[in-house]
């Protein structure tokens, strides 16, 4: 079976970014812009709620992948590199462990 990471998946998009290939679903949304993607982002990302509320784990299962990918396409169109992303989780790494005294995480 083939697997992708997350980090695979972002260098993917961000390659059809920087060599678009014409007639690929991913040129189609950069074409489109930036509504477009925030759009599909939308859709799918409420289509991921649907699925969990429906219980269907397959539903789920797919559809986060649909989001996911749709995320890396806006993540890629905005410039945020997944270096950053990673950064950031890196940074609240054992920040949580107090949940009811801890700081807020600190917005940029
Ligand atoms: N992971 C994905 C991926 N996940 C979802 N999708 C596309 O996302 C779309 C979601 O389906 P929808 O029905 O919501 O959208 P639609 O009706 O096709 O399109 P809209 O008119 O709504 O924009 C489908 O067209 C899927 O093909 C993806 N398209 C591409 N990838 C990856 O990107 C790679 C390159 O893709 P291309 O750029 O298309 O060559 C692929 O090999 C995959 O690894």
């Amino acid at each position: 079976m083939n697997k992708q990471t997350l980090e695979e998946l972002y260098e993917m998009v961000a390659k059809r970014k920087a060599t678009p290939v014409k007639g690929s679903y991913t040129d189609y949304l950069f074409t489109k812009g930036i509504d477009k993607i925030l759009k599909k982002v939308g859709e799918e990302t409420t289509e991921v709620i649907v699925a969990a509320k429906n219980n269907d784990p397959k539903e789920l299962q797919y559809e986060t992948a649909d989001m996911l990918y749709h995320l890396m396409v806006l993540l890629v169109q905005q410039g945020v590199s997944f270096d950053a992303i990673k950064a950031e989780l890196g940074s609240r790494v054992g920040q949580m462990s107090q949940f009811k005294d801890r700081a807020p995480i600190k917005k940029l």
